[in-house]
This record gives structure tokens, C-alpha cells and sequence, in this order.
């Protein structure tokens, strides 16, 4: 049986995978799409034009690749409109400003003015009330020393060669972002609870509490 049936997940869903470089958002993605029946929306990492740059010269390409990112993320935003929903969707657009953006400016590798310009765009096109929140995001979180043990793993060179200072910095900075996130409702799962690699009906408990949490949610609206 069809576990969106099974579970009665509204078809016209937008589900959003949160969380740091490396947690298992891509393969959280592409397991529930798989076990939904839902149509998937990913970042571009391997043809992204500025991705190597950025980890070669952070000052240098900050600016451009948020921009990237912000047009990017902006037109799979309209794609699942446009669809009218059903989607997993990797990374929130939330992530962009409120961890890399932000921590690169405060860090001093974005300029001040290029951050504002960065803002101002951002929350012109976001911060809306026509812009579209998703029905839930699930914030996957993990220890940093299984985080970097993933991101070694998966192997990208620029990833693998970035000092384990950076993973770190990200890593506070999302445990305090989400704990402060109220753009929609968050369904948080600990990488240690489930295995979706090696067992993969370990998907239909996550589905389980996704359904559970979507319908207390909606009890609330009414
Ligand atoms: N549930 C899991 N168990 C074990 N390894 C995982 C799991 N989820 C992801 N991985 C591995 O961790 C690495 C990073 O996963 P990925 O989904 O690409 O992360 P992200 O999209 O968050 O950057 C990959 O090598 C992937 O195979
Ligand atoms: N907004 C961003 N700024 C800087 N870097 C970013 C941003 N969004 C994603 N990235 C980087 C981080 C990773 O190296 C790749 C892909 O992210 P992943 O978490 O592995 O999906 O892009």
C-alpha cells in the first residue's frame, strides 16, 4: 500500500529538509519522494559555477553565490507552485540567510554592504505574504563528529579540505537557529534514530510522525 494513502499525507504537501552540510538531508529527500510518491527539489551542487570558488576564497565569492543560491532555490519555489505542491524539497531558503549568509558576514568573509544588498533582495522576494511556507520542516540533526564522518565520507574535495573549524561554527549556529525557527512547524529527528540507508522500511516510522505532526498541526489552525 501506498504509505501517503496509508498515512493520509495530503497530496499537495511541501515538505523541507533542514539541517548542516552533510546530516542526510539528499538522502532524506530522495527516501521519502521514493516512499510518497512526491516529486523532489534539489540544490544544484555539482553544476553550481561558483561552489569551488566560494571554498577557494570566501571573501572573493560570498556575494556571488548567495545570489546564486537566492535565484536558484527561488525557481524551484516557483516550480512547486506551480505543481501545486507534493514535493520534498532539500534545504530550506530560511538556511540561506539565517546560517551561511549571516555567518559569513559576521565572520567577516562577506562585506557588510554585499550582506545588506543580500538581505534587502532576500526579504523583498521571502519575506512576503505571497510567498509560499512549506506544510513542515524536518530538521535533521546529528553529533559533529558523525557529521564530519559523513561529509569525509561522501568525498567532495572542497568539503574534505575546509578546516574542521567551519563545520563546527556551522553546526552551533544551526542548533541556535532552529531553536529560535517559527516559519512553519519543525518535526526534528536525530540521525542516530533511524538508518534509511542499509534498512529501508526504517522510512514508514518517519512517515509515521511526519502524518501525526501534519494533522495536529492542521487540529490547530481550526
Ligand atoms: N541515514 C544514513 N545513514 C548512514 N549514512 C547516511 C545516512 N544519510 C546520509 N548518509 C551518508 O552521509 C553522507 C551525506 O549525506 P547527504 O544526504 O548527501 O547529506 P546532505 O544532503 O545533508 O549534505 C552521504 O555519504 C550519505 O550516504
Ligand atoms: N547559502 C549557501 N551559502 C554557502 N554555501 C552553501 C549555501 N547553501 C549550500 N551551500 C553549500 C554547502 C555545501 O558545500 C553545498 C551543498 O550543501 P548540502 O548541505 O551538502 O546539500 O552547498
Amino acid at each position: 500500500m501506498n504509505l501517503r494513502n496509508k498515512y493520509d499525507i495530503p497530496s499537495n504537501s511541501v515538505i523541507t529538509i533542514a539541517g548542516t552540510v552533510g546530516v542526510g538531508k539528499s538522502t532524506m529527500t530522495k527516501a521519502l519522494a521514493n516512499a510518497l510518491g512526491f516529486r523532489t527539489s534539489f540544490e544544484k551542487v555539482d553544476t553550481n559555477p561558483y561552489l569551488d570558488r566560494f571554498y577557494a576564497d570566501f571573501n572573493r565569492w560570498s556575494f556571488h553565490l548567495q545570489i546564486y543560491f537566492l535565484a536558484e532555490r527561488f525557481k524551484e519555489q516557483k516550480k512547486i507552485f506551480e505543481y501545486g505542491g507534493g514535493f520534498i524539497q532539500d534545504r530550506s531558503i530560511y538556511e540561506d540567510t539565517g546560517i551561511f549568509a549571516k555567518m559569513h558576514y559576521e565572520k567577516g568573509t562577506m562585506d557588510p554592504v554585499d550582506y545588506e544588498t543580500y538581505t534587502n533582495l532576500f526579504d523583498a522576494m521571502v519575506m512576503t505574504p505571497y510567498f509560499p511556507h512549506p506544510n513542515l520542516l524536518i530538521y535533521l540533526e546529528g553529533s559533529l563528529d558523525d557529521i564530519i564522518a559523513r561529509i569525509q565520507e561522501r568525498g567532495r574535495p572542497m568539503e574534505q579540505q575546509t578546516p574542521t573549524s567551519y563545520w563546527e561554527e556551522m553546526h552551533e549556529r544551526y542548533e541556535k537557529w532552529i531553536n529560535n525557527f517559527n516559519a512553519c512547524p519543525v518535526l526534528r529527528l536525530n540521525i542516530n534514530e533511524y538508518d534509511i540507508v542499509d534498512e529501508e522500511q526504517s522510512i514508514e516510522p518517519i512517515i509515521e510522525k511526519i502524518s501525526h505532526f501534519i494533522h495536529q498541526t492542521e487540529l490547530l489552525k481550526k
